[in-house]
């Protein structure tokens, strides 16, 4: 038995073809293990977000090994990785994308209930102890445009632990809030890694939100070269 959660082993991915083919990520061997808490840092451009993309299985590597819970996601097919990627990740972006004529609580069981073809009451229970955990629980029933930019980001991350994943990945995840909202969802997040053992993987530019983390790796033109 191992305890790594994720294994890249000289993974690499280009875009483009002949003169136009762009090599973005030249390289990568890192591993997270369970519980992980850890920033992606790096110059715009040095390849997070498609490195990023790649551990959440939305894009598939070009070559390398990409092994997440002892499974090989390089040999596994699409309807595999969606089945994989829906139980086992969840993300949380710059911009929340809630949807805005929904309430709270429905934005965040929504995609839990389109995967299982039904809103169940199992799904409205997690969703609003999510919620509660969050901070959220007296705004359930607001729709999202009544709420404010940091709650927004917390229906969000919330939405993303409906599933009980075990890697968040989280892109830029305050870089649309302020300082004070900022510190209260990286508080929150830290509160989430240490009690439902939920890995995370914090893409940022912010030197205040790497410092919160427990380890900073850092890519330079598609390559990691801190914190490996
Ligand atoms: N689908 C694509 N087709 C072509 N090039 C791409 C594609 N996606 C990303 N790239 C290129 O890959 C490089 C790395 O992009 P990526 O978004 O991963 O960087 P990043 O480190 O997340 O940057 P930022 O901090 O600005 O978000 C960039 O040069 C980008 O133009």
């Amino acid at each position: 038995m191992t305890d790594l959660l994720v294994e890249l082993s000289d993974l690499r991915k280009g875009f483009g073809e002949g003169e136009a083919r762009t090599e973005v990520l030249k390289g990568i061997t890192l591993s997270l293990p369970e519980q992980e808490f850890a920033a992606l840092l790096g110059p715009s451009g040095s390849g997070k977000s498609t490195l990023l993309s790649i551990m959440g299985t939305l894009m598939k590597a070009d070559s390398g090994r990409h092994i997440m819970r002892g499974q090989d996601l390089m040999a596994a097919g699409d309807a595999e990785l969606t089945d994989f990627r829906n139980r086992r990740i969840g993300f949380v972006f710059q911009f929340h994308h809630l949807f805005p004529d929904l309430t709270a609580l429905e934005n965040v069981i929504f995609p839990a209930a389109v995967r299982a073809g039904r809103e169940t009451p199992a799904q409205k229970a997690r969703g609003r102890l999510l919620l509660e955990r969050v901070g959220l629980g007296h705004r359930m029933n607001f729709r999202a445009t009544a709420l404010s930019g940091g709650q927004k980001q917390r229906v969000a991350i919330a939405r993303a632990l409906m599933n009980q994943p075990a890697l968040v990945l989280a892109d830029e995840p305050t870089g649309n809030l302020d300082r004070e909202n900022a510190d209260q969802v990286m508080a929150l997040l830290t509160e989430i890694n240490r009690e439902e053992a939920t890995a995370f993987l914090i893409s940022t530019h912010d030197a205040g939100i790497a410092a919160a983390c427990r380890r900073r790796i850092t890519l330079k033109d598609g390559r990691v070269v801190e914190g490996v």
